[in-house]
């Protein structure tokens, strides 16, 4: 299978983000963070743009930086952020275009460890039992990431290098 765009669902902390990276290089692909793309948009970060618009003033900026990523790009790994898929014009967009959709699972203690190690920049998580609020989003969400991917990757045991060798194995 051969696969020009590709990409990437899956809960937060779970390694979008990273494996995106890694997989848009060793693939010679562009390579766009959606949540990047929106702060470099809009001038300010994530947790700034939850601050001042809130949850669903995000899931706006979320919904159209989608669009314009799609429309105007090609050749690209794109990694989103792991609520892009709740909505449905969304999940049609992820879909529609067909591309490879992969996602991104690992064991909930697993995803817990990485979040405590990296710095907190997600506002859904602050003030929060991480491992509580992990589970439930992904709980709420599970239905909507199996309805969009073609290929899943347990994370839980790989290193990011390991993960996207797993994805050239399937291309
Ligand atoms: N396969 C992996 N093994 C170990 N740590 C990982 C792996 N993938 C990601 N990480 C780490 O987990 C944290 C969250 O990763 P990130 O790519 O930001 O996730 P996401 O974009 O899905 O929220 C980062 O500190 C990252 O270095
Ligand atoms: O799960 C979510 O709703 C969110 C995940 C974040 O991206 P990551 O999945 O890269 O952490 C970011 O888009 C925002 O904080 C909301
Ligand atoms: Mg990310």
């Amino acid at each position: 299978m051969t696969a020009k765009n590709i990409i990437i669902v899956g809960i937060t902390g779970v390694g979008k983000t990273t494996i995106g990276k890694v997989l848009s290089e060793k693939l010679d692909k562009q390579f766009i963070d959606l949540d990047k793309y929106i702060e470099v948009s809009c001038g300010v970060d994530i947790p700034t743009i939850f601050e001042l618009e809130g949850e669903q003033g995000f899931r706006d900026r979320e919904s159209l930086a989608l669009k314009q990523v799609i429309s105007q790009n090609d050749n690209y790994v794109l990694s989103l952020g792991g609520g892009c898929v709740i909505r449905a014009e969304n999940r049609q967009i992820i879909t529609r275009s067909n591309n490879l959709v992969l996602q991104l699972i690992a064991d909930l203690k697993v995803i817990v460890e990485r979040l405590v190690k990296s710095p907190n920049k997600r506002p859904l998580l602050a003030n929060q039992d991480i491992q509580q609020k992990i589970e439930n989003l992904f709980n709420e969400r599970k239905e909507f990431y199996d309805a969009v991917s073609d290929l899943t990757v347990n994370t839980t045991n790989l290193k990011p290098a390991q993960v996207v060798s797993k994805v050239e194995q399937y291309l």
